[in-house]
């Protein structure tokens, strides 16, 4: 790994709660899939293509994906994580410890708004106007938690709720105890989306899609693009490596929609490798948190400069280009 990569994590591990720790860094279940994300990743190998001289291949396709409280990985919370964008696009959780409209106003790059469709419409087209209000560029409805995930270390260390003085801020004022309303997962259908569409102008992408069938679906319902992710490993033990899933994904797609990659992406290499299976972009995860927690705003930048960094040199030794037919299996 990077070495900047590396002392971020190191000192993210030692200044964080070690219970808000392991809520950062757990996943679900026995973790396979937690651990299995990353693994997939160095099984891969990119074959150069030569004497293509400097290719034409531009941009850092790269985004922040949602994680949720980054207050618990430091003071200054999504405030932080939005300064350090440098256009870079930043998918705000809907449980930010920020409101949204706060975080669109320090952002340094676009924010688009991850959502859970919430049982009350009425809650839900709420969180759309204040997205929209807000300012953001797209809304991400994360679909792969009709329960939420079991996360054992969350369980074992009987971690269930903020501490005194954080709040899922963008839940406010909507009817709930003392006027916080607590985010509910719940199980929805391919029309609560079209009604989702129905009320907002906003581009709707869906989160946690794995199985093609469910790519096409998302094309065929005005889905404006798709993150294949299994959350980071933290919903069901049982699935592929995020990049595992991606070629049937990107196939089945045929291009209609851009599909984005989340889950184990540590390095320029791999965002390279996801980009040559057929991702637009690859998202991070828990490496911004392990940034944010060692170094605040500064230590965000710190990851998306390394990640850019990494990336454009291997476009560079591949004559920039990549393609499928560049990736082989390592073993
Ligand atoms: C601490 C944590 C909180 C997360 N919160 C959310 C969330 O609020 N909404 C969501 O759609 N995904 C959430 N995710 C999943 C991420 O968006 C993403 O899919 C995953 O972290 C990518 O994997 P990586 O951490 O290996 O990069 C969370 C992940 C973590 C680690
Ligand atoms: C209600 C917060 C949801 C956070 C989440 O999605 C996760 O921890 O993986």
């Amino acid at each position: 790994m990077n070495p900047v990569l590396a002392e971020l994590h190191e000192k993210a591990r030692a200044v964080l709660d070690p219970v808000h720790y392991d809520f950062f860094a757990g996943g679900a279940g026995d973790e396979i899939v937690l651990a299995r994300n990353e693994a997939a990743f160095r099984r891969l190998a990119l074959l150069p293509r030569v004497l293509r001289g400097k290719g034409i291949r531009a941009g850092f396709p790269v985004l922040i994906s949602p994680t949720a409280f980054h207050k618990l990985a430091h003071p200054d919370g999504e405030l932080a994580t939005a300064r350090a964008l440098d256009g870079t696009v930043l998918v705000s959780s809907m449980a930010s410890t920020v409101p949204i409209a706060d975080v669109v106003a320090a952002a340094s790059g676009p924010v688009w708004f991850q959502l859970y469709l919430q049982p009350d419409f009425a809650v839900t087209e709420a969180l759309v106007r204040r997205a929209e209000r807000a300012g953001c560029a797209a809304l991400v409805v994360t679909v792969d938690s009709p329960v939420f995930g079991r996360h054992r270390r969350d369980i074992e260390h009987g971690f269930h709720d903020l501490p005194a003085g954080l709040a899922a801020e963008n839940m406010r004022d909507l009817a709930g105890v003392n006027g916080l309303r607590r985010i509910e997962m719940s199980a929805f259908t391919w029309e609560d989306v079209e009604r989702l569409r129905s009320i907002t102008s906003l581009p709707v992408w869906l989160k946690g899609i794995l199985h093609p069938a469910d790519a096409v679906l998302a094309a065929g319902h005005g889905a404006a693009g798709i993150f294949v992710s299994n959350h980071g490993g933290r919903q069901l033990d049982l699935v592929p490596a995020a990049v595992e899933a991606l070629p049937a994904v990107v196939d089945a797609v045929a291009g209609r929609i851009p599909v984005v990659l989340d889950g184990g992406v540590r390095s320029g290499g791999d965002v390279a490798l996801a980009v040559a299976l057929g991702a637009s972009a690859a998202g991070l995860g828990r490496p911004v948190l392990w940034g944010l927690a060692a170094d605040g705003s500064h230590g965000v930048r710190r990851v998306l400069d390394v990640l850019r960094d990494e990336f454009e040199h291997v476009v560079a030794m591949c004559g920039g280009q990549l393609s499928r037919d560049m990736v082989v299996s390592r073993c």
